[in-house]
């Protein structure tokens, strides 16, 4: 059983090694690997986990992306609430072109198709996509930490967002998902394992600490360039941040948008239950192909009570004072 699975990730590994540029296939063999959670290997890429395919993305991305003033990018550690970011940033700075109705692209469109991953749709399998006529400001979508943007994000007056949640949903979350979406014909990751690769910082786009450090450090720094928002901080009080954000990416609501309500519909809009239940969310795919109905799961705060034993708790505990421990970052875990 173990020498078939072996075998098999072997076979995936030669597989995805041959989809690979010459030059990508170069880069990888000078770069520290581990075993990944879904994939053969993750690899030590500009001091962040990643996948193969994702770094010849990211590579092409930091050689070719050009930036407009006006570009916006949402940042994320996956499972952090990237998808609900996305809807937000995409109503609010398109509601006078997609006022809030029954056609409204976010209820026939998944948030992801909405506002593209640089790295997973965008730059991917050696595409070079023409960004020159998108409408302005142009939405992405990005894991990269920060330090790996491509310069002309970094000089340039775009701005990016960054949204933060505590790590014990985060790998909870990550967990639940790498499990849904591995091939049958794989074991499923048991929790312990994936326990021990989270706290050593094995993840994709990890150390989750160094990815959260560098955009806080970046907020408290050019608090014009980086708005730093947390998940639980949303959760409690939805319309509050939807308000900050517009602000913040130069679409602040009016006096008579907020008397006609418009913040609290484009939370409504957004929320997890209305997107959820969505036909497109429930049937549909979008990033590489993966089945949309994954991205919706229960969206709760402090549901890692329900996984993680107390050992486990006081362990990344440990590791979140180490790494985290006199940054002025700091979590809600439960509700
Ligand atoms: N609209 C909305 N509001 C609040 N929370 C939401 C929303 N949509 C998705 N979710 C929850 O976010 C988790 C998925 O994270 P991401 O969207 O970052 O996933 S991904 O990185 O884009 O794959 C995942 O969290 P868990 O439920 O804890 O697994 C989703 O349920």
């Amino acid at each position: 059983m173990v020498l078939t699975h072996y075998t098999k990730n072997h076979g995936e590994e030669a597989r995805e090694g041959e989809k690979l540029s010459h030059e990508s296939q170069e880069l990888l063999l000078s770069l520290p690997k581990e075993k990944g959670w879904r994939t053969p290997y993750l690899y030590k890429y500009q001091g962040f986990w990643c996948q193969p395919m994702e770094i010849q993305a990211i590579v092409s991305f930091q050689k070719h992306f050009l930036a407009c003033d006006t570009d916006v990018v949402l940042a994320t550690i996956p499972k952090s609430g990237t998808t609900w970011l996305k809807a937000l940033a995409f109503a609010i700075v398109n509601r006078k072109r997609f006022p809030i109705s029954n056609n409204h692209p976010l209820l026939s469109y998944n948030p992801h198709d909405l506002v593209p991953l640089l790295e997973y749709k965008l730059y991917a399998n050696e595409q070079l996509p023409d960004l020159s006529n998108l409408p302005q400001p142009r939405l992405f979508g990005t894991h990269v930490p920060l330090a790996s943007l491509a310069n002309p994000i970094k000089k340039s007056s775009s701005r990016v967002v960054y949204l933060c949640r505590n790590p014990f949903d985060t790998f909870v979350s990550s967990w639940h998902y790498t499990n849904k979406i591995i091939p049958k014909t794989q074991a499923p990751m048991p929790l312990e394992d994936a326990f021990e690769k989270y706290c050593k910082g094995i993840v994709g786009f990890g150390p989750f600490w160094d990815h959260m450090l560098g955009y806080w450090k970046e907020s408290i720094e050019r608090p014009h360039k980086v708005l730093f928002l947390k998940y639980e901080d949303m959760k409690e009080d939805v319309s509050f941040h939807l308000k900050k954000l517009a602000d913040f990416l130069g679409f602040p609501f009016s006096l008579e948008e907020e008397r006609a309500g418009c913040v609290e519909k484009i939370a409504k809009l957004c929320s997890f239950e209305n997107l959820k239940e969505l036909e497109v969310n429930k049937t549909g795919k979008s990033i590489k192909n993966f089945e949309n109905r994954n991205l919706f799961r229960k969206a709760e705060v402090g549901d890692w009570v329900n996984y993680l034993s107390p050992k486990m708790v006081e362990q990344l505990t440990k590791v979140m004072e180490e790494k985290l421990g006199g940054s002025g970052l700091s979590f809600k875990v439960i509700p």
